[in-house]
């Protein structure tokens, strides 16, 4: 069954959780759809854990695009959302619909995820007035590091009013739902239980109408970064290594291929 903006809005009302995996590529995908996964991030996280960049600002647009359309092929049923890059909706307006427009149209995703809040009121208004679902990002949003000095909670004491008065202001622009990060969990709570919109927490407690991680985290296979909120499932690591540490000594001692792994 396709996962649409009615079947998470009911999910909600009936109080079940959201699930949300951030991730890039089909085989990925398609284990997040087999296992009920309700929503797909293609996430600009993709500039660090796939590309191996120091930050997410470096991601282009058709970056962006080529692993959302792999994404799809792999979970043609998920809701999908696209990470808009860094710079590819903070110009002006018009380019941001036109750059939101795009990705819809050549990837097959479902809405667009902005990061911020008063800044990017008036571009969310319009795109949900064309017909583009919207998912706002507030707290820790990784395309202003620069400005905001590192990775840190965001939204302890004076900042909390700014997030809430962002989060009001998304809102009303039509934001769907809104992913909060790096939020005191106190503050997640407090704008879930006042929202219309669906909240997405990554680092924001348990109170948020749903959850997302980046799928790499889940499994294991990040190993240079280890926020406080991820939780590793399994050694995804450990396992691949030894996996391949397998490969490599069979083919050195011959004991891969056999004659039946091979053709007459
Ligand atoms: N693999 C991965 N997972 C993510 O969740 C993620 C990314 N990459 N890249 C984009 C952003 C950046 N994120 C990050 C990255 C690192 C920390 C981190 O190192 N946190 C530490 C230190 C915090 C501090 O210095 O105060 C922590 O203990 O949480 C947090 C969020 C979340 N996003
Ligand atoms: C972690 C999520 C929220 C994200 O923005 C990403 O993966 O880029
Ligand atoms: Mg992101």
């Amino acid at each position: 069954m396709k996962v649409t903006l009615r079947t998470l809005f009911r999910k909600r009302e009936e109080g079940r959780k959201i699930t949300m995996v951030s991730t890039y590529d089909y085989i990925s995908a398609r284990l997040c759809q087999e296992v009920g996964v309700d929503c797909i991030l293609v996430g600009d996280s993709l500039g660090m854990v796939f590309q191996g960049r120091d930050s997410t600002l470096h991601v282009t647009l058709e970056e962006m695009i080529y692993h959302t359309k792999a994404v799809r092929r792999g979970a043609p049923d998920t809701f999908l959302i696209v990470d808009m890059p860094f710079m590819s909706y903070q110009v002006s307006v018009e380019e941001g619909i036109k750059n939101c427009g795009r990705v819809i149209k050549e990837t097959g995703a479902n809405a667009v995820k902005l990061e911020g809040g008063e800044e990017i009121a008036e571009l969310v208004y319009r795109l949900v007035r064309i017909g583009i679902p919207v998912v706002g990002h507030l707290g820790f949003t990784p395309q202003k590091i620069n400005t905001i000095g590192g990775y840190r909670v965001v939204g302890r004491e004076e900042e909390a009013q700014r997030i809430r008065q962002d989060f009001k202001t998304l809102e009303d622009a039509g934001a769907f739902m809104v992913v909060l990060e790096a939020v005191p969990w106190q503050l997640a709570k407090e704008l879930t239980h006042t929202s219309r919109s669906i909240t997405v927490g990554i680092g924001a407690g348990p109170y948020c109408h749903g959850q997302v991680l980046v799928f790499y985290d889940i499994v294991g296979l990040v190993e240079d970064v280890k926020p406080k909120f991820v939780r590793r499932y399994i050694d995804g690591a450990g396992l691949f290594r030894e996996a391949l540490r397998r490969f490599v000594q069979d083919v050195e001692t011959g004991a891969y291929p056999s004659e039946e792994e091979s053709y007459g």
